[in-house]
């Protein structure tokens, strides 16, 4: 029994048997668009992927990866890894991050909370650092929540601010960074205006400086805090728009990649190290990027890099990023309560589980999935097993990144019958979408199809069951648009890359020697959407998903 006194016990399918092997492959930023040259996921070769579509209307069909059918606040808001394996793995639609700060921000809730009044104490006499990634992408931060919150405090007392800013990038148009950083200084100069002292103190870009994710390189983060704690960077200039500028030129760095540096008083001193007595706010609200600064901002014990000074501060998250580990302890909005997810459901019920990906993805078909929660529900029941990422490389240089080594270990863990659900994440066609290199982008789509083959293979010979999807577009449309759908120029009358995800719904197929004969998705589920998969994959298992879970994409036809 749940602590809440309702059952993980699973009703069996009146059809569909327990016991079968099923293989369940998330192929990351992979979304259905207009086939043209932009659009990689057709220009590769994916024959493996074709053949699930083609001629197979009942076992192929597009689910919904954005807006409101992940939880996001508006249907503007494209889809992103956390949201997508969090409606995966939940099977129910949870108000995200995104959504819960603005709302805490417009009721003026999040200033009552404990978060805030834990911070507050330092506004007096100390000053408020805020870090985060500056752009409006909304998936890891919103430009318009930072100013709400720089506002918010100010008249709350905080006299002394510094911003440490994240340029983006990658989830919004390279070259974009320049214009998010005037933006803030005006904001920042109205506060002046008003007799805050309040500053740019240091930045760089998000990929190269401070957010890394699942510990792939603490060198980033280390980077980070040298210039945000310790007012050290290998670039000092007395202003951040002309900061920005001069790196993209000098270095040839994208806004992604831009190299850390620190703002500068007229003596050459940094304008806002961290220090004993300040309060610190991280304000993404995503979690996978920010749990590794969380952890080098909190925790006493650590030993990932040598900090050199530790500040006594209070320190506080826009969200609490780890459910599991708590972490942060102080945190100015509660995070989605993301409960009874699949995978708990599922190892109650007898289905041995594992997980698969490389680095940057590994948390994604864990961490994302399980509802924000590191760690195993039964390590008897479970193996999570994570293939290391290449380190210190933009990912078109290698865009076959481990595919196909994740496909191999998913292929001999199939093979092996050990394990009910074999899960993995196939992550080349978001990574590499991201750097908008668009040939790059090509081979890793054709690769991602190549390991889709490999683990087909394996559940062919055992007589399993797949189901492919994907959490969110990204490599299938690599340009800009106008209204009209045709590639946006810019003023040179160049195409604009586009290294973001996108608004596209994404695939998914059924099959498999194992999936009954009259297994068919229902049709009257037009708007159906990556929610809906959970209640589909117990199915699979044999189960009848709670009845509280998006309803199942598949009916059982015929005898
Ligand atoms: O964090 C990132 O890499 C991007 O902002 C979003 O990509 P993801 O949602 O696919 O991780
Ligand atoms: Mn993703
Ligand atoms: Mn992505």
């Amino acid at each position: 029994m749940a602590s809440s006194g309702l059952s993980w016990e699973l009703e069996a399918h009146p059809t569909l048997p327990k016991g079968k092997t099923v293989a369940v492959v998330v192929l990351d930023g992979w979304g259905e668009a207009t086939p043209d040259q932009y659009n990689c996921v057709h220009v590769a070769e994916t024959p493996t992927m074709d053949s699930l579509k083609n001629g197979h209307p009942d076992t192929w069909r597009l689910v919904r990866a954005h807006g409101h059918a992940v939880g996001l606040p508006t249907e503007d808001d494209m889809g992103n890894s956390e949201v997508g394996h969090n409606a995966l793995g939940a099977g129910r639609i949870f108000a995200q991050g995104a959504k819960l700060v603005d709302l805490a921000l417009e009721s003026g809730k999040i200033y009552d909370d404990e978060g805030f009044n834990y911070i507050k104490d330092c506004f007096a006499e100390n000053t408020l650092h805020l870090i985060g990634l500056l752009s409006d992408g909304g998936v890891h931060s919103r430009l318009d929540q930072l100013q709400l919150l720089l506002k918010g405090s100010s008249e709350r007392g905080a006299k002394r601010i510094r911003v440490h800013i994240l340029t983006d990038g990658r989830d919004v148009l390279d070259g974009s960074s320049i214009g998010f950083v005037e933006t803030l200084e005006s904001t920042l100069s109205t506060l002046r205006e008003k007799g805050i002292d309040a500053q740019i103190a240091s930045g760089g870009g998000r990929m190269y400086v401070t957010m890394d994710r699942y510990e792939n390189d603490w060198e980033v983060v280390k980077r980070g805090w040298d210039a945000q704690v310790l007012g050290e960077a290998p670039y000092q200039f007395k202003n951040a728009v002309e900061a920005v500028k001069n790196l993209r030129e000098e270095t040839k760095c994208s806004d992604q990649y831009l190299p850390p540096f620190v703002i500068v008083d007229d003596n050459g001193k940094a304008v806002g190290p961290i220090v004993d007595g300040d309060a610190v706010v991280t304000f993404n609200f995503r979690a996978d990027r920010m749990t590794m600064i969380a952890k080098s901002l909190e925790y006493k014990d650590f030993d990932k890099f040598d900090r050199v000074r530790v500040p006594k501060i209070k320190y506080c998250g826009m969200l609490q990023y780890d459910g599991e580990l708590l972490l942060p302890s102080h945190y100015l909005v509660s995070p989605p309560e993301i409960d009874r997810t699949s995978g708990e459901y599922l190892v109650h019920n007898g289905v041995k589980t594992f997980a698969c990906s490389e680095t940057v993805k590994f948390g994604h078909v864990t961490f994302f999935w399980n509802g924000n929660r590191s760690g195993y529900f039964d390590s008897s029941m479970e193996e999570y097993v994570e293939i290391p990422s290449d380190v210190g490389i933009t990912f078109n240089v290698k865009p076959k990144m481990k595919a196909l080594e994740i496909a191999e270990k998913a292929r001999d863990i199939i093979l092996s019958g050990k394990f009910h659900q074999v899960r993995v994440n196939l992550p080349n066609s978001d990574m590499v979408g991201h750097t908008g290199d668009i040939e790059a982008t090509v081979v890793a789509c054709k690769t991602s199809d190549k390991g889709v083959k490999m683990i087909l293979d394996a559940v062919e010979q055992v007589g399993g069951i797949y189901l492919v999807t994907a959490d969110h577009g990204n490599a299938e449309d690599m340009v800009k648009r106008n209204k009209a759908g045709n590639p946006a120029l810019d003023k040179s009358g160049n195409i604009q890359v586009l290294t973001s995800h996108t608004l596209q719904p994404v695939p998914i197929a059924i099959g498999g020697p194992g999936l009954h004969s009259g297994v068919r998705f229902k049709r009257d589920v037009p708007n159906g959407g990556l929610a809906n998969v959970a209640a589909t994959v117990m199915n699979l298992h044999g189960l009848v998903a709670p009845s509280d879970y998006e309803e199942t994409l598949i009916e059982v036809v015929g005898n």
